[in-house]
């Protein structure tokens, strides 16, 4: 067998726009139900969603049936994170806090084996290579792999070039809750001063020939960024979909104080 088609890094190659969902559950059902609707891209977040190496696998496995592409955020840049994630078979990943061409050098090779990397062989055990069921895979694996940085911070944004530069990040992918935190706007980042940099964050990738997503639950803003460039944009999240749900249905039947509408995610 070939290595599975990696359609997300297909898509990206295309400049096909994709519309994508943050997958927070932690579960496989409630992956798979997002999975089931239409989105183009999921991410299974591994940094802030209470997931574990098998939720994650698990998850993997539940969409795997399903036209909308896993994308998965790791918690941290540890290679022996991203060897595990690797073998369990996430083709695309996203790495948060990027802020070096060093980092971004670094998450290359880590996704790499020797002599181009340092990643681990794990061989007949693993479900990237399908249990050994892939040919030839150490040569053709890094075909089908899509690495997605973060630029989510002030540092990041002065190092975007470098960034954006390293050979074998595929993709940047802008953080805007946290980028507006550390630029000083909690919660705000619709501010001037953090649409400046993260148009800075687009131009500058866009010139290094690299796409660009971002997170944008607010309709306006979303399409804002399309019309900036953006070629994957999160419009939705998976639990603020149920929550926003939840409050509008028991909002027919009871009274309740209205929510300040939050932009933080
Ligand atoms: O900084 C951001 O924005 C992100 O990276 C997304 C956040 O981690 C999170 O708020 C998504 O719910």
């Amino acid at each position: 067998m070939q290595v599975p088609t990696n359609t997300f890094k297909q898509a990206l190659a295309q400049q096909a726009s994709m519309w994508g969902c943050w997958a927070g559950f932690a579960t496989g059902y409630a992956t798979e139900i997002v999975a089931s609707t239409g989105f183009d891209w999921l991410l299974i977040d591994g940094e802030h969603a209470p997931n574990t190496l098998p939720s994650i696998l698990a998850q993997l496995q539940a969409v795997a049936p399903y036209s909308t592409a896993p994308v998965v955020r790791s918690v941290n840049q540890d290679p022996a994170l991203i060897k595990q994630l690797l073998d369990i078979g996430a083709q695309t990943l996203m790495i948060p806090m990027v802020e070096s061409g060093d980092q971004a050098a670094a998450l290359v090779r880590a996704t790499r084996y020797p002599p181009h990397g340092i990643r681990g062989v794990g061989g007949g055990v693993v479900r990237a290579t399908r249990w050994d069921g892939v040919d030839d895979y150490l040569n053709k694996a890094h075909e089908s792999l899509c690495l997605i940085v973060q630029v989510e911070s002030p540092k990041g944004v002065d190092q975007v070039e470098a960034i954006t530069a390293t050979e074998g990040v595929d993709a940047v992918f802008i953080g805007p809750a946290d980028l507006s935190v550390g630029m000083g706007y909690p919660g705000n980042p619709t501010h001037p001063n953090v649409q400046r940099a993260i148009e800075k964050i687009i131009r500058t990738a866009h010139d290094a020939g690299k796409p660009v997503g971002i997170l944008a639950p607010v309709e306006g803003d979303a399409r804002r960024y399309q019309k900036l460039g953006c070629q994957f944009i999160a419009v939705g999240i998976d639990i603020s979909l149920l929550r926003q749900g939840a409050l509008a249905t028991i909002g027919r039947y009871k009274e309740q104080p209205a929510e300040r509408p939050s932009r933080t995610y």
